[in-house]
């Protein structure tokens, strides 16, 4: 096509996105399914530790087969405009090329100056140390690309959802700039962390996620009458405790630290 870089696309209608309360909260619930489906997808390879380990396993890198696939993975996502969207945040920020393609009018609803929390070292830690061993079967079966690939994808859609905090903290700061302000000054954490907590929001959450892991993740048969035979792809206490213990924690981590620079 021979495009300028900096070149806009030509769009037949663009989408002009509306962040409300409901409307981000829609979208949370939209990526339970990513994240459930995610899960199931993973837990089809066993453990498949070489996959993990460092070491120049790969001649020319010193990370694990995981790190390289997520790395090139991200260079070449990046090249076709995936962090042009604000919703999206790359595991290795340093050294991404720029985007090749024309760029999308995404809505800029972000603060600028608190946009670039990004906390995928936590992520990425949890997941591998801690998440992984809760739901999938020890063992090895050789396909660590495959491995890695749904990896990948999962961990895109945990990180999307963590950072999706952004948004939602910038919606409750248009709602009530009035009371966030004084506890963003004074640097609250634990006062902006009350605000914007709603514990009913959150046990809903989890009741949901565990449902649909029974719903998603069901082994089908053909004489599945019989409730006690149903067995599920995925342990659905492992999805509701992924969220309980890690994502919902986390997104509100990024809440409190996208505010606090909020008036920067
Ligand atoms: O829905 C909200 O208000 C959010 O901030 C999201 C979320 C969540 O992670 O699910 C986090 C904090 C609230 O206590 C409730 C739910």
């Amino acid at each position: 096509m021979g495009m300028a870089k900096a070149e806009k696309l030509s769009l037949e209608s663009v989408e002009g996105k509306v962040y409300t309360l409901d409307s981000v909260r829609e979208a949370l619930i939209r990526q339970e399914d990513t994240i459930v489906f995610g899960l199931i997808e993973r837990a089809k390879f066993p453990m498949n530790s070489h996959t993990y380990r460092g070491g120049e396993e790969i001649p020319g890198f010193a990370g694990s087969l995981a790190e390289f696939v997520v790395k090139n993975t991200e260079a070449v996502q990046a090249k076709v405009g995936r962090y042009n969207n604000p919703e999206e945040n790359p595991f290795f920020p340093e050294n991404l090329p720029p985007s090749l393609v024309p760029s999308y009018p995404f809505t800029q609803f972000l603060y600028p100056k608190a946009a670039l929390v990004n906390i995928n070292k936590s992520i990425w830690k949890f997941y591998f140390d801690e998440l992984l061993p809760l739901f999938v079967a020890s063992g090895d079966d050789g396909n660590y690309a495959q491995t890695a690939a749904s990896d990948l994808s999962l961990l895109q859609a945990i990180s999307r959802r963590i950072h999706y905090g952004k948004f939602v903290a910038e919606v409750k700061f248009r709602e009530s700039a009035q009371q966030y302000e004084p506890l963003i000054r004074a640097e609250d954490k634990e006062g902006l962390m009350k605000l914007l907590t709603f514990e009913s929001v959150e046990e809903m959450v989890r009741k949901r996620v565990e449902r649909k892991a029974k719903v998603f993740g069901e082994n089908v048969t053909l004489n599945n009458g019989d409730e006690k035979n149903v067995t599920y792809k995925v342990d659905p206490s492992v999805a509701a405790n992924l969220y309980k213990n890690w994502i919902i924690p986390l997104t509100k981590d990024v809440q409190v630290e996208y505010l606090l620079h909020r008036l920067d």
